[in-house]
């Protein structure tokens, strides 16, 4: 059987000595499943994300990814299970002295793929998310929304097994975001799990999605 992509049990955190930020978090994000990460502002969301990216470790509880329990990690499956997971944070990090194009193509370059062999797909990728005639420019010409596309292109060229997106519409106008949207639908579509977070509602009810909500510390799952 394949294991949950994410599994808590009874996580909590706290920053240094202040409050627990997040308590008792016990959910599990099923292979191949898109769901929503909501809450308001300061509940806890990009913190969540941070968890389920091994960026951050829990106070308490239990956390695995992909099957693997986080706390006894060796460096070589960290390693690996970094590589199953598309991430687009709220910095964008990209890399000033490469092209758009560059950027993009570069987690393919670095698993030593041939050029000839992901050219078409890449910019078929660019053109989707609207930066087609963008591609040839260095990132620090790039709106924010255009730098936002760019690290959304660079995490889905690799097709993750798991996708987080931390308001990965933020920047972009209503009919872009929806088009972005049906880009996450459709890469969920070919197998990969999505956790998307978010404040737009008009954005959530596009989507027949599961919602996980964070308020007071707590999550509580709709749908
Ligand atoms: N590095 C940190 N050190 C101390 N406190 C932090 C740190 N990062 C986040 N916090 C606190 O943890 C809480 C949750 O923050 P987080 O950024 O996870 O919320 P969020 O739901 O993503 O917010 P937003 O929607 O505004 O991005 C907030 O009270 C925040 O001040």
């Amino acid at each position: 059987m394949v294991p949950p992509a994410v599994q808590f049990e009874n996580v909590g955190i706290r920053y240094g000595m202040g409050p627990e930020v997040l308590r008792d978090l016990s959910f599990s994000i099923p292979p191949n499943s898109f769901q929503f990460l909501t809450g308001p502002s300061g509940a806890g969301k990009t913190t969540l994300l941070r968890l389920i990216l091994l960026s951050i470790k829990p106070t308490r509880g239990l956390i695995s990814v992909f099957g693997k329990d986080v706390s006894r990690i060796s460096n070589d499956e960290l390693t690996d299970v970094r590589r199953k997971m598309g991430v687009v944070f709220q910095e964008f990090r990209l890399l000033d002295h490469l092209t758009t194009y560059e950027n993009v193509s570069l987690p393919l370059r670095v698993q030593g793929k041939d050029e000839a062999s992901y050219r078409n797909e890449v910019v078929e990728l660019l053109h989707w998310v609207g930066l087609g005639d963008r591609m040839h420019v260095l990132p620090p010409v790039l709106s924010g929304g255009e730098k936002q596309r760019a690290a959304i292109a660079r995490a889905l060229i690799v097709r993750p097994a798991m996708l987080l997106a931390d308001e990965p519409t933020g920047n972009v106008d209503p009919s872009l975001a929806r088009r972005l949207l049906r880009l996450f639908v459709e890469l969920n579509r070919q197998g990969t799990s999505i956790v998307i977070a978010t404040h737009d509602l008009g954005l959530m009810d596009l989507v027949d999605a599961r919602r996980l909500v964070l308020g007071d510390g707590y999550l509580h799952i709709d749908g």
